[in-house]
């Protein structure tokens, strides 16, 4: 990486704002069900504290649409934060995020010390990369530390426009990610498969065009199939679908098609009736009726991308095969995972969830690398630039 990070400047006694991908998975109740990024980017902070920086941290949480929302306040991080480190981590608990609180806290920092502000997502321009909420928070800082790879391939006001007003820098958790996905990449050995699937189709449909001319084969599950099932004139019921996107699943099929690639797609599907955890569920082949929802990947499917995965060399996967967070609903996922496991080659899982799915079965240690991104590492793999690293100071 042709970036500075932290290594190359001097923290001693400056503040430093350092944006963390602390987007964590949590349950009902708000617990922390996995704290893989949080984690991550513990050796930053200790590299901080031990040289006496004093520590802003921030990061958003979740999608929140109308600004300050309890449900998404940073607050269970915080005491996760405090726990990891064993020191104490005190929350700037402004619906603002740069507000009276944030800024006593960080004005009266000492050395060590450790602020974290409230979800940068509360303000609604944050994603729009608005450089007045850039600058507020650039004013509290001296130096800026970009350490969140997981929103790297987002151009928000606290990955990209605060990098415009203070030196910014790389953390340990960019720096490490780059390193490994890029060695593994360079070159890939083949045959190299990527697996899309999860939730968030219209964010990830895009990176199949450039996907396809890097890969030997795609695997599509989750809820990534059914636009494409839908492209293929089939019937998907009341499954998770992308409407405007039909077209584009039409070209992309055509385009493999043309450069022989194959795409793998379901081809069973558990279905119910209602996206709940109890739901009666069924088995079906082909279109999905009508008043049912495909959940998972069904066992004919399973078989079939086992299959496929056999022989590759190289394999990325991002997003689960389905719901499943849902134990009923989680079979697929569990089966993609056991046959990663078995691999002889290149395993890289990106994505919040599906590295939580990876690591609550068990799987996490045969894998060659989880990244604490989904969206950034596939388009880090893709070969597309991520503006949050592009933002920050050359070498
Ligand atoms: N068939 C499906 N219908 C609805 N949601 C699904 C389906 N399959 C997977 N999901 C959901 O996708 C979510 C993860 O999607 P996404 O955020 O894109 O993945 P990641 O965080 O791994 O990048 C999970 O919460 C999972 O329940
Ligand atoms: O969870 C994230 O992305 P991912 O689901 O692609 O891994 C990141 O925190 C980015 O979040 P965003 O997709 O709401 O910008």
């Amino acid at each position: 990486m042709n970036k500075k990070t932290v290594r190359d400047i001097d923290v001693k006694g400056k503040r430093v704002i350092v944006r963390c991908d602390f987007n964590v998975p949590q349950d009902k109740e708000g617990n922390i069900t996995d704290d893989r990024r949080i984690q991550g980017a513990l050796p930053t902070i200790q590299y901080l504290i031990d040289n006496g920086a004093k520590v802003i941290l921030m990061s958003h949480l979740g999608r929140p649409k109308e600004g300050y929302d309890e449900k998404y306040s940073l607050k269970p991080v915080a005491d996760r934060l405090s726990q990891l480190l064993g020191r104490e981590v005190k929350l700037a608990e402004d619906k603002e995020v740069v507000g009276e609180n944030a800024i006593n806290l960080t004005s009266e920092m000492k050395e060590g010390e450790i602020v974290l502000l409230e979800n940068v997502r509360f303000i609604k321009t944050e994603t729009k990369n608005d450089l007045e909420f850039a600058k507020k928070l650039a004013s509290l800082a001296d130096i800026f530390v970009n350490d969140a790879f997981g929103t790297a391939h987002r151009a928000h006001s606290s990955t990209a426009g605060i990098a415009e007003y203070l030196p910014a820098v790389a953390g340990f958790l960019i720096e490490k990610e780059i390193s490994i996905m890029g060695k593994a990449l360079n070159n890939p050995e083949r045959p190299f498969v990527a697996i899309l699937g999860g939730a968030k189709v219209s964010d990830k449909i895009g990176v199949i065009n450039n996907l396809l001319d890097k890969v030997d084969g795609l695997i599509i599950g989750g809820g990534m199939a059914y636009t494409f099932m839908k492209a293929q004139g089939l019937e998907i019921g009341k499954s998770l679908l992308e409407e405007d996107k039909i077209d584009y699943a039409k070209e992309m099929l055509k385009k493999a098609d043309e450069k022989g690639i194959k795409i793998y797609l379901p081809i069973d599907h558990v279905v119910a009736a209602e996206f709940k955890g109890d739901a009666e569920s069924k088995v079906v082949e082909g279109n999905i009726p009508e008043d049912f929802m495909g959940l998972d990947i069904g066992p004919k499917s399973i078989s079939l991308f086992s299959n496929a995965l056999k022989d590759a060399k190289t394999i990325i996967w991002n997003g689960p095969m389905g719901v499943f967070e849902m134990p009923k609903f989680a079979v697929g996922t569990k089966s993609i995972a056991e046959a990663l496991s078995k691999v002889e080659g290149t395993t890289i899982i990106g994505g919040g969830d599906s590295a939580a799915a990876v690591e609550q079965l068990g799987y996490a240690d045969k894998m060659t690398h989880i990244s604490t991104g989904g969206g950034a590492s596939l388009e880090f793999l893709e070969g597309l630039e991520l503006p949050g690293i592009a933002a920050l100071n050359d070498k």
